[in-house]
Order: C-alpha cells, then sequence, then structure tokens
C-alpha cells in the first residue's frame, strides 16, 4: 500500500497542485520562498496534528482566499481527504466518511526532518519531548489517545491545585486517571526508544547512532506501574499545591542522547553534528516502521551535507521500504541520486506556486 496521488487546493502558496506518486523518491528543488516546504506541509497534515509546521488551520489557507483549503490523497484503495474553512479546526474525511484525526495515523505514518528541528537538543525539554511523542506515535498509533486522557486528567488536577482544593478524594480519582495513562505513555516512549535504538544499528556508517535514555527528575522517567506513580502523586500533592500546577509526572519527561567513543551529550556536540545524529533518529524511525506505509519528508537536508553524506543519504533512502520526498534549492544538490529519483521543479509567480517534473 502506498500514497499514490496528492492533490492541493489553496493550501499556502498552492491554488493547485496535483501529483502522482510512486515508490521513487522525489526531489523538489526551486529558490527560496517558491513553495517547496509547502508541499511537504500538506503531505505531514496526513498525520494527526498540526503538521510540521505546527500551524494553525487558518493560517494555512492561501491569502486572500475565502473557501479554506483543500488536501485529498490516495493510500492504498482508500481516499484520504482534510480541509478546514477560515476560523475552523481542520477535519479529516476517509472514503467521503467523517473521521477522527487519530484515524490518518492508522493509514499512513508521516515524518519528517525540518530546519526547525535544528535546535532540537539545546532547546527546551518539552520540545524533545513532544519529538519523542511524535516518534512514539508513529509506531503506535493508540499513543495519541493515550496522551490525551492523560492531558485531560492533568487539567483537572492542575485546575484544582489552582483553585487550592484540598479534598483528597477528588485528587486520588484523578491521580488515580493520570497514573493509568502515565504508565500508557511511559511504556510507549521507552518501547519507541527500544525500537529506534535497534534500527540505528543498521544505518549507515556516516551517521551516527546515539544512545537514548528517557529522563525526568524525581524518578518518574522510566516508572510504568501505575500504583507507584500515583503513590507519587500523592506524596507531591502538597508541593503541587504550593505551585497551584502538576510539577512532575511524565508530562516532563525529557529525551537524552550520548553518542561517540566519548559519550559525548548531544547539546554539547556541533551543528553538524547535532544536525547527523538527528537524521540518523529520523532514518532510524522510517526502518523501524515495517509493516506500514510510511512517508518520509526531508526539508533542505541534502544541502547541509557534504558530498560523501549526501550520497549514503540516497543509498539509504533507495533501501528504506518508504516515500521520501525532500527539498533543495538546486537540482544539482540530488544529482548523486541518478535516475533512481524524479525531480519536481518548483516556481512562483505572482504569489502562486507550479510544479514541472523535469529531467
Ligand atoms: N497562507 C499563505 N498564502 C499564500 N502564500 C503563503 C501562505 N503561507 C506562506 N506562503 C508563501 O509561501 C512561501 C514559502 O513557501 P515555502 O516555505 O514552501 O518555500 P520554500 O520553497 O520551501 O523556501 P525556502 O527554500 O526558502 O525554504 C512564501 O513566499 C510565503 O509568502
Amino acid at each position: 500500500m502506498t500514497l499514490s496521488h496528492l492533490s492541493l487546493a489553496q493550501f499556502r502558496s498552492w491554488p493547485r497542485l496535483a501529483l502522482d506518486l510512486d515508490h521513487r523518491p522525489v526531489a523538489i528543488y526551486g529558490a527560496n520562498g517558491s513553495g517547496k516546504t509547502n508541499i511537504l506541509e500538506a503531505l505531514s497534515m496526513l498525520a494527526p496534528g498540526r503538521g510540521l509546521r505546527n500551524a494553525a488551520p487558518g493560517d494555512q489557507a492561501r491569502q486572500g482566499v475565502d473557501a479554506g483549503w483543500r488536501i485529498r490523497a490516495g493510500i492504498g484503495d482508500q481516499q484520504v481527504g482534510t480541509e478546514a474553512l477560515p476560523g475552523q479546526s481542520r477535519s479529516v474525511l476517509i472514503d467521503d466518511k467523517p473521521a477522527p484525526q487519530v484515524a490518518l495515523g492508522r493509514l499512513i505514518r508521516v515524518i519528517w526532518l525540518v530546519p526547525a528541528m535544528d535546535r532540537l537538543w539545546s532547546d527546551a525539554p518539552e520540545t524533545r519531548r513532544r519529538f519523542l511523542d511524535r516518534v512514539t506515535l508513529s509506531l503506535i498509533p493508540d499513543h495519541a489517545e493515550i496522551a490525551l486522557a492523560y492531558d485531560k486528567a492533568m487539567r483537572e488536577r492542575n485546575r484544582l491545585l489552582r483553585d487550592q482544593i484540598g479534598d483528597p478524594g477528588w485528587y486520588r480519582a484523578l491521580e488515580a486517571q493520570m497514573a493509568e495513562s502515565g504508565a500508557a505513555l511511559t511504556r510507549n516512549r521507552l518501547s519507541a526508544i527500544a525500537a529506534i535504538s535497534a534500527a540505528q544499528g543498521e544505518g549507515a556508517t556516516q551517521f551516527p547512532a546515539a544512545t537514548l535514555t528517557l529522563l525526568s527528575g524525581e524518578g518518574f522517567a522510566d516508572d510504568a506501574d501505575p500504583s507507584s506513580i500515583a503513590a507519587r502523586m500523592a506524596t507531591m500533592r502538597p508541593r503541587d499545591l504550593a505551585a497551584g500546577r502538576s510539577l512532575t509526572g511524565p508530562h516532563r519527561a525529557d529525551l537524552g542522547a550520548h553518542w561517540g567513543p566519548q559519550d559525548m551529550p548531544a547539546a554539547l556536540s556541533s551543528t553538524g553534528e547535532q544536525k547527523a545524529l538527528l537524521l540518523s533518529l529520523i532514518l532510524a524511525n522510517a526502518r523501524a516502521l515495517t509493516d506500514q506505509p510510511v512517508v518520509l519528508l526531508l526539508d533542505e537536508v541534502a544541502a547541509h551535507l557534504d558530498a560523501d553524506r549526501r550520497a549514503a543519504l540516497y543509498a539509504e533512502i533507495a533501501a528504506l521500504p518508504a516515500q521520501s520526498l525532500l527539498t533543495g534549492t538546486g537540482a544539482e544538490l540530488f544529482e548523486a541520486f541518478g535516475p533512481e529519483a524524479r525531480r519536481l521543479n518548483v516556481t512562483k509567480t505572482g504569489g502562486a506556486s507550479a510544479a514541472e517534473e523535469t529531467e
């Protein structure tokens, strides 16, 4: 089963785009601002969530157009649609029937590497937690529902804490829910880390493998036992009451990465090394997804690699059971693909992007 077709209407700089896809990688090239990343963003909307720019649906409609945006895709023998009218959240259709966003994650896995992720290792833990949860979601589609259940219980507990409600009975019920879903979150994250770690070993030597760990203070990180989490939360309650919010728990987890002979923390590595590490994780993520169609989006990755690493990346991509789309400003960046890849030249005139397939 593959993604066979993508069409866009009024999505960002694209009034229209119709693209037939097959197993071959697609190298999208064109000048800065021509609309290359917008194609990848549209593809990322085939995953649950807000896509690779974390954008509000209202910002994704083509400026000056009142009708909202629309994306259609063929995945195997199913037709998938997602769209948003101005000011509204996005809706999902599978074979013309309304479906929840999480249903997308069961049809196809979309994973991406974009320049905004360059600061992953030096940013706040929240950025790495979101990254880890996205990786986890790609491997375990139920992760989204579990995260929602945890967030809902935590928000209610935070409301009690903020209002300085002291009744232990209310807390016990919410803490039991948080402990149940929090334990499942931790189990999923640990199993995603294990799957990625195993898949890293199969990659090219040009992309370093990292030792990944689930981190958080106060011992919550690898605790996947609901009764022990609930007991910890009860102990923390006085401190949480003083702060007016839940200070500890799986919602504070962090992803640690060390690599190389000196076991260097990723945050202390050079910009290029951090990027190679991230690329290694994304490729491992794609390799770990063996039972489902995978779309891999690499935005402006080629330009930051030397010729040797670029060739290694293209060889890896050719060997992946994934459909890959890459962007770069010039066709020469993709020469090492040879005839393996399709080339799509993107241009923009008068605010409207257009694409032409080239040899
Ligand atoms: N809602 C929108 N409506 C119309 N145009 C938009 C909208 N959002 C973004 N754009 C335009 O899309 C262009 C950016 O597209 P995109 O990020 O895909 O470019 P790119 O080809 O990837 O560029 P670069 O090589 O610089 O990363 C900008 O010119 C921007 O003005």
